[in-house]
């Protein structure tokens, strides 16, 4: 997979140098160039941003340094993905569909945020996908990048040693994840369930299940809307 950022912050991506993410681009998995805004600008002061039309506080970015940007590094198969407040709330299916994708192209705004125009002269171009991370907002698009980033990576063929835990986690299978334990079996009085350690495979699936139900009524109730109702058997409903 090829990934291009562009932001006025490029050092902000050095965490993308580390861990598994770093690995993946070591072993030629992830192909990452992060690009600085300013390197397509024309005047001496390199300037970005400008006042908004129509007033109102703070700037906006100017249109000319992105569009000579993503004209820069723009493929065929690009797909445009631009964090956003406005965005389409981010989901583990959406990490799973860009993961799918050829080439991403990040565009990390800042300030009151990109000139419209960017994003519909883009559209004309390629896929442009704006998300939200959630109900908050940031400084800017880079930390969700870097987000976007770790939850798209981690699915690419090669990356995770072990593929299966894709399939069972929060999310991944559309619920939240039963509790885990590890040894000791006691620690500060607390036990880990009997049931974990009872040898009895057909038991601890169950249990994980039901304790996965359990979670996501009591925590994330909203879950079980998208959720497929035949995935919901009468031992389910009886948890
Ligand atoms: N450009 C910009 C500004 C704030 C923000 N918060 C979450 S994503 C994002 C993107």
């Amino acid at each position: 997979m090829r990934v291009d950022v562009i932001s006025i912050f490029p050092d902000y991506f050095s965490p993308l140098d580390l861990s598994l993410i770093g690995k993946a681009r070591g072993a030629g998995i992830l192909d990452l160039s992060v690009h600085d805004l300013r390197t397509w600008t024309s005047d001496v002061h390199r300037t970005v941003d400008d006042t908004p039309y129509g007033g109102g506080p703070g700037m906006v970015m100017r249109p000319e340094p992105w569009a000579a940007a993503l004209d820069a590094v723009a493929s065929p198969a690009a797909t445009l993905v631009v964090p956003s407040p406005v965005g389409k709330p981010f989901t583990q299916a959406d990490a799973v569909s860009l993961a799918a994708l050829p080439h991403l192209i990040f565009a990390c705004g800042r300030y009151e945020g990109i000139d419209q125009r960017v994003i519909d002269d883009a559209a004309t171009r390629m896929p442009v996908r704006e998300v939200s991370l959630g109900d908050y907002v940031l400084f800017g698009g880079e930390v969700a990048v870097i987000v976007i980033m770790e939850a798209v990576t981690r699915l690419l063929p090669g990356v995770l040693g072990n593929a299966d835990s894709l399939t069972e986690e929060s999310h991944a299978a559309g619920l939240l994840e039963a509790p885990v334990y590890t040894k000791p079996a006691s620690w500060r009085g607390l036990d880990v369930p009997e049931v974990l350690r009872s040898g009895d495979h057909g038991r601890i699936a169950r249990w994980r299940r039901e304790q996965s139900l359990l979670r996501t009524a009591s925590r994330r109730p909203d879950l079980f809307e998208a959720y497929p109702a035949e995935r919901l058997d009468k031992r389910d409903r009886a948890a």
